[in-house]
């Protein structure tokens, strides 16, 4: 099942680390490709991607303890370099004859390294003492056979190890984490120098190859894509375009959940990239699915519901398709592939075109299957797609339902598309839109009272909601000034009724959430 055989390419063995996509991205940036496995993936899988080289991730697991992760033999065998990095150097050193412990002392943070090997391939060049950050618990107290020490710090005499003669390299520090300043430098030197891996993976030879694929496959079949205006699914829409021209047929569901002017900028901007556009207005049917309902995965699952339907309705009418193009990325084929990583805690239900009802049978067209965001964003520029699109806040797909707390009614809606016109203009014209990735107006089925002409008011509350992030994982309010918060609010009140009191959202993720519900 290799994915990208023109590419020279670098397998990252998965050990269980928080970054072992991060890993691979880092490579990636270098220009060469690289793909993630888990440790006990089928070598046939592995190996069919013909790799240069292999980097053996870090993890949470003593080398030593019965059970834990072992160096699948197709590695050495295979003859190529081997960077293992941290539980990745414990395994190599421990797989080859050496011995691991637990450190004196657990390790955690910055550190300065003392290169002992400058002139080796892996380290030419590299300033010495270098910035790395560790994170372990464990040690290599005897180096295997034929291993000399390449890099010492204060607190572990064996920083980085390496034989040269077979090309095996072991890190105890994290090249891949920012927080290794040169860490990029250093993986390029291994999958460069030492791998022999060829630059090729650029957002010009991925378009390529994927345009040439798609053509091949699609022949003269008809392919339906799902469009909402958000970076995945216009790129994947773009290729399919660039490969097939008129056989490809985008849907656009106004939900009647859109934001103000979105339906219509959508679809313009769409069209202007030359995509054929079909636009379709079903806000009635998700207002009568949310008739009544406040629990807000009741809401998530209706809304899902309800896009399958339509979906299946437009699709049937515009139709047939042999083929559905989508924009899943290379973090969802991560996730779904190593199940552990699935236990975690289901926090909300992201909704999903996903499970079609078997009478639409389609075959999938995937481009982007392989591809992080920002390779996914660098592919669009080079498509031509417009800087706007591209860096398009994301918006939920259940849209205003997760930001109209209480029943979604369409007299609520129209109160908080209004007030997030004001919050989207203010922040524009201020100039602090690009320093927040996601900024919205949230309305509350709260009513408050209040005092406007002299008269009493007993109305809604709007929150303001701006957060700075890099991942969506996690988040942190962005303080805005005050005189743009009191412009934003002032407007609220003033410009949309129903509404008399604005609150501004200071709570980081976690503990809470981006969207309110
Ligand atoms: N209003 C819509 N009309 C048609 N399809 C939609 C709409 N909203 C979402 N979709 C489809 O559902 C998919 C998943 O949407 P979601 O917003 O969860 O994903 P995404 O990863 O943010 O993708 P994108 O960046 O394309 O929005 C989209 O890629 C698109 O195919
Ligand atoms: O396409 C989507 N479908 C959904 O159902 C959905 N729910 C949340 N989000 C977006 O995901 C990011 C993280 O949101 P939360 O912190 O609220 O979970 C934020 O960017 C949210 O806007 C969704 N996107
Ligand atoms: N980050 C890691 O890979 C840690 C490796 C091993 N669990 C240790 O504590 O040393
Ligand atoms: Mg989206």
């Amino acid at each position: 099942m290799s994915s990208h055989p023109v590419h020279d390419a670098i397998a990252v063995l998965d050990f269980g680390s928080q970054y072992a996509q991060l890993i691979v991205r880092r490579i990636r940036e270098i220009g060469v490709y690289a793909e993630l496995f888990p440790w006990d993936a089928d070598p046939a899988e592995v190996l069919a991607l013909r790799p240069k080289g292999f980097v053996l991730s870090g993890g949470p697991a003593s080398v030593y303890e019965p059970g834990a992760p072992s160096l699948p033999p197709y590695v050495l065998e295979s003859g190529r370099p081997v960077l293992g990095i941290c539980y990745g150097m414990q395994l190599l050193a421990h797989a080859l004859g050496g011995r691991v412990a637990p450190a004196p002392a657990r390790e955690y943070g910055r550190a300065e390294v003392e290169i002992l090997e400058p002139e080796d391939p892996l380290w030419h060049g590299l300033p010495s003492p270098m910035t790395v950050w560790m994170s372990h618990g464990d040690r290599v107290e005897v180096l295997p056979p034929g291993f000399r020490a390449m890099a010492r710090s204060p607190n572990a005499p064996f920083a980085a190890i390496g034989d040269p003669a077979r090309r095996l390299y072991g890190v105890q520090f994290h090249p891949e984490v920012a927080h290794t300043p040169l860490g990029r430098e250093l993986l390029r030197r291994f999958a460069v120098a030492l791998c022999g891996g060829r630059p090729t993976w650029t957002p010009r030879a991925i378009a390529e190859e994927q345009i040439a694929r798609i053509r091949e496959r699609v022949g003269g079949e008809r392919v339906l894509c799902a469009v909402s205006g958000g970076v995945d699914s216009t790129v994947t829409a773009v290729l399919v375009h660039r490969a097939v021209g008129a056989q490809l047929q985008c849907l656009f569901v106004d939900t009647g959940l859109l934001r103000k002017g979105e339906g219509e900028e959508v679809v313009a901007a769409l069209r202007a990239l030359g995509l054929p556009v079909a636009a379709v207005n079903a806000a009635e049917a998700f207002l009568e699915a949310l008739r009544g309902v406040t629990d807000p995965e009741e809401k998530r699952v209706r809304i899902g519901h309800t896009f399958i339907a339509v979906f299946a309705e437009h699709a049937r009418r515009l139709g047939p398709f042999r083929f559905l193009a989508q924009g899943t990325l290379y973090p969802d084929v991560i996730e779904s592939r190593a199940p552990e990583r699935r236990a975690a805690a289901r926090i909300k239900t992201h909704h999903n075109v996903g499970g079609l009802p078997p009478d639409l049978s389609f075959e999938l067209i995937e481009p982007l299957r392989y591809l992080f965001k920002d390779e996914v964003r660098a592919l669009g520029a080079h498509l031509g797609i417009p800087e706007a699109l591209l860096r398009r806040q994301p918006f939920p797909g259940p849209g205003l339902a997760v930001r109209c707390v209480g029943e979604v009614t369409w007299e609520r809606l129209e109160r908080l598309r209004a007030a997030d016109a004001i919050v989207q203009e203010e922040l524009a014209r201020s100039g602090w839109a690009e320093r927040a990735a996601q900024a919205f107006a949230v309305l509350l089925p709260v009513r408050s009272v209040g005092v406007m002409g002299d008269a009493r008011t007993y109305e809604e509350v709007v929150v303001v909601r701006a957060v700075a992030t890099e991942d969506f994982m996690t988040a942190n309010w962005v303080p805005l000034p005050h005189e743009l918060l009191d412009r934003i609010a002032t407007r609220i009140v003033n410009e949309v009724p129903g509404v008399n009191r604005v609150l501004y959202d200071i709570t980081n993720k976690p503990p809470a959430t981006i969207e309110w519900e």
